[in-house]
């Protein structure tokens, strides 16, 4: 059966902001509490979307969440009036009300793991919302995450939204950015390769030293598990913990995979030759033969990759058979990788153009155009099952546009999240946003 590729684009939220919350993250502990311009962050991924909606790739968008969150700061005991929480948040604690305001879940790769409906023992598309249990700011996601997903795949007879994993260490989950789905084409047989930076039960296995692994091995295996994945189809890789020592805090910052071609730099795994057996493998099961652009550090090295964002880009297909690479701004600018991708273009491989964006705003706080989308593919009838509302059209993006102008401030600094006028603003903004979608109980406002 055929399949296309959405992408859901997080959209950015009023509330962007630099707060320095991403411990191994090298660019957010970089740019910490510098301002930000969340009204060209909203525009600067809007403009990505129309762009490849405008070139056929299906596209759609996923909310912002709403902001602050109260429940948060409540539940850690600020109380009064909601302009006495922020107040007294403030004043105790800038850090946690920098959590409560974080517009982090823009980055829908971390939002859930998603198996298409070719891939389960059920033949539905499984959805696992991510608990990203790491960092305070980015736990509290999962909520929100489960009822967008649960109000856009509604439709059990095609979908199933499952609860995130127990929040807890053992079970770090942080998503499709540790996920890839290699196969011949999106409508057929796949592998599905879980990157994971530990393991819990196993001290002895290999882990970082300088910086956290987000995800383990054991919240990997049950995604697996819930979704009905097949053994023979099912792949775990171990990331290399050196290259999460500088910096690679997710697999999606060093590695890109679609249909049956896996972009990655030489130092990505913990054990290359290894990882590629296991795909190959795997890969005969369904028919489809791996194609592995390896980057060597001599060309490209990890600091290059984390600064530019080079694996951080969609990789997506296009009809006839090539790939474009939708990479930052960044790696435009950087010498060894702008050298490195002009030969990519012209090496007569798989990938034969280059679409590059500036998403300055996002790249500030360690997020590329990956980082910005999840991948889910969907058959027609799958397809027309979803909320038709979030797809992208000319006329979406338009009416969004004048949303963001609309209700966005274009400057956010530290001390900005103190005002109690800030909270009513995203308020009214999201309020609208839920009805511009068609989606009136988006929010628990
Ligand atoms: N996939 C990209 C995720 C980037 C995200 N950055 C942040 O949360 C930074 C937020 C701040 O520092 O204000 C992260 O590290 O999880």
């Amino acid at each position: 059966m055929s399949a296309r590729e959405f992408n859901f684009d997080g959209l950015v939220g009023p509330s962007h902001n630099y707060a320095g919350l991403s411990f191994g993250n090298v660019a957010s502990f970089n740019n910490v509490k510098s301002a930000s311009n969340p009204k060209q962050a909203a525009l600067q991924g809007l403009a990505k979307m129309r762009a490849l909606a405008a070139r056929g790739f299906a596209q759609a968008v996923l909310p912002p969440q709403d902001r602050p969150n109260f429940r948060l700061l409540r539940s850690l005991g600020f109380t009064g009036s909601d302009a006495d929480v922020l107040a007294r948040a403030y004043k105790e604690s800038p850090v946690i009300l920098a959590c409560a305001y974080s517009a982090s879940p823009m980055w829908t790769a971390n939002a859930a793991t998603v198996s298409p409906s070719r891939d389960t023992a059920d033949g539905r598309v499984h959805f696992t919302p991510a608990n990203l249990n790491n960092k305070l700011h980015r736990a509290l996601e999962y909520v929100q995450t489960t009822r967008a997903l649960q109000a856009i795949f509604a439709d059990e007879r095609h979908f199933a939204v499952h609860d995130a994993l127990p929040s807890t260490p053992a079970f770090g989950d942080e998503g499709a950015a540790n996920h890839t789905r290699l196969c011949a084409q999106h409508g057929l047989d796949a592998v599905e390769m879980f990157v994971y930076g530990r393991v819990e039960f196993d001290p002895a296995a290999p882990a970082p030293k300088r910086y956290p692994a987000r995800q383990t091995l054991e919240a990997s295996q049950a995604v697996a598990r819930k979704h009905g994945l097949a053994e023979a189809r099912t792949v775990y890789v171990q990331q290399n913990p050196d290259v999460i020592d500088q910096g690679v805090f997710h697999n999606d910052v060093i590695a890109v995979g679609n249909a049956n071609v896996l972009f990655y730099h030489e130092q990505a795994f913990a054990d290359e030759q290894g990882a590629l057996f296991q795909l190959r493998q795997a890969m005969a099961g369904v028919d489809a033969e791996l194609t592995a652009i390896r980057v060597d550090t001599d060309m490209v090295s990890v600091q290059d990759a984390v600064h530019s964002y080079l694996f951080n880009s969609q990789l997506l297909s296009k009809d006839g058979g090539k790939m474009a690479l939708v990479i930052p701004q960044e790696c435009q600018e950087n010498a060894a990788v702008s050298r490195y991708l002009e030969g990519l273009v012209a090496s007569g491989g798989p990938v034969d153009e280059l679409v590059h964006f500036d998403l300055r705003q996002s790249m500030r706080n360690g997020g590329g155009p990956a980082c910005l989308r999840l991948r889910v593919a969907l058959t027609d009838a799958e397809a027309s099952a979803m909320h038709q509302g979030v797809v992208m059209t000319e006329a979406l993006y338009h009416t969004l546009v004048a949303w963001v102008e609309k209700h966005y401030r274009d400057k956010l600094e530290p001390q900005d999240l103190a005002d109690p006028a800030l909270a009513v603003e995203v308020h009214t903004a999201l309020e609208e946003l839920a009805r511009i979608l068609g989606m009136p109980g988006l929010y628990d406002l």
